[in-house]
């Protein structure tokens, strides 16, 4: 089976490094033990804080210890309708491994398998008609399958199920943690500290080719990545007139409507306070804008418990890939701005005021333009 992936730069180097064979055995007192070497593989692989190299830590160290060939880790969303990520460690000719991350597509029949794991819930043993061995675990917390490892290899796999199930399990519990320091605790949205990594994945070739695919299919041209930024309109005042307790509910509403109104694929941040990012796909600037507007209107036209009707006002500017994060969200932010500046509860867009020639004016005059 092959699953195409994009190879991840940063971690892949040092992995690699790891992955390579031993040259030869020395003397048997020198030779690590099977739970020494176990011991170490999950210590190398609980070190890590940030989720991709955990993920691609548990997938060599599985590789290494089984051994396989190829292992897969898939991931779905919380909402478990989609996968979420998708990463590939496989042996190369030289003895030893590359990993990637892939942009992974649940229609792929090749992840078939693996999405099936996730919903039975169980681990299983397969030999193909090609007499190879595919060990499938579930990766479970609390009764959720939060995804699923493949283990494949040329000889038979029974003795790595053990094996592959407990570090499952170890994962399960260590990436719950991660998960919870990258969300926000309010509204369960991706903080800031999460976004460089998200706005990069937009940019993963394999990524960017099955957008163009889709949009291709339903007649549309290519579509670029847009970010925005939403603020609430006079959040002060519902705080000093309702109380925190009531601007805490209205973040969290908030953050509920924009759930129901971007698609699956857009992704949502709270950056903290009254801010929210968005990173959406678009055709052109007119769709990005048609979708933002949407959302802001829905949230205009939505009934706040006790506190009545709340607006936002919207930034934002097209993100191209090699930007800089903070050069993305200061355009979006400038677009913001000027949305603030203009009446609120208004979306602004920094390509089509700057083609306007607005933005440039409208900053020289206020002097918070950046000529360097
Ligand atoms: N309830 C609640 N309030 C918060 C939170 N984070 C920030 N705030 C408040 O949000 C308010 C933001 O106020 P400002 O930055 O003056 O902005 P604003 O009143 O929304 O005015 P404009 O943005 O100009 O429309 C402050 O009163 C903060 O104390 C939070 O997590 N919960």
């Amino acid at each position: 089976m092959s699953v195409a992936c994009d190879i991840v730069t940063q971690e892949a180097p040092a992995l690699l490094a790891r992955a390579q064979p031993v040259a030869a055995p020395g003397p048997r007192s020198v030779v690590p033990s099977a739970h020494a070497r176990l011991l170490d593989s999950v210590a190398a692989f609980t070190h890590h804080r940030d989720i991709d190299a955990l993920d691609h830590s548990l997938a060599l160290s599985l590789a290494e210890l089984a051994p396989a060939r190829e292992v897969l880790l898939c991931k779905r969303t919380i909402d478990g309708r989609r996968m979420d990520s998708l990463v590939r460690c496989v042996a190369d000719a030289s003895g030893g491994f590359v990993v990637g991350a892939c942009d992974p597509d649940e229609h792929d029949p090749a992840l078939q398998p693996v999405w099936h794991c996730m919903d039975g819930q169980r681990s299983h043993v397969e030999v193909g008609e090609d007499g190879c061995h595919r060990l499938y675990v579930p990766i479970l917390h609390e009764g959720r399958a939060l995804g699923a490892l493949q283990l494949e290899s040329g000889a038979a796999l029974d003795g790595a199920r053990a094996l592959a199930e407990g570090f499952a399990r170890i994962y399960a519990n260590y990436i719950t943690l991660l998960n919870e320091s990258e969300r926000d605790k309010l509204t369960g949205l991706y903080n800031r500290r999460t976004f460089e990594r998200h706005l990069q994945r937009m940019f993963l070739p394999l990524a960017v080719a099955r957008r163009a695919q889709e949009r291709r299919a339903a007649g549309l041209g290519t579509p670029s990545v847009w970010l925005a930024i939403f603020d609430i309109d006079h959040f002060k005042r519902i705080n000093d007139t309702y109380g925190h307790i009531y601007g805490d509910e209205v973040i969290l509403l908030l953050a509920q409507q924009m759930r129901a109104c971007f698609r699956q694929g857009d992704v949502l941040f709270r950056f903290g306070g009254e801010e929210f990012v968005i990173l959406l796909t678009g055709h052109d600037e007119a769709e990005a804008r048609g979708a933002l507007e949407r959302f802001r209107e829905r949230v205009a036209s939505y009934l706040f418990p006790q506190v009545g009707y709340v607006t936002v006002s919207v930034g934002y500017a097209r993100a191209a890939p090699g930007d800089y994060p903070e050069s993305v969200i200061d355009r979006a932010d400038k677009a913001l701005y000027y949305a603030k500046e203009h009446g609120r509860n208004r979306t602004h867009g920094y390509e089509e005021m700057l083609g306007r020639g607005e933005l440039a004016c409208e900053l020289m005059s206020t002097g918070s333009i950046d000529l360097f």
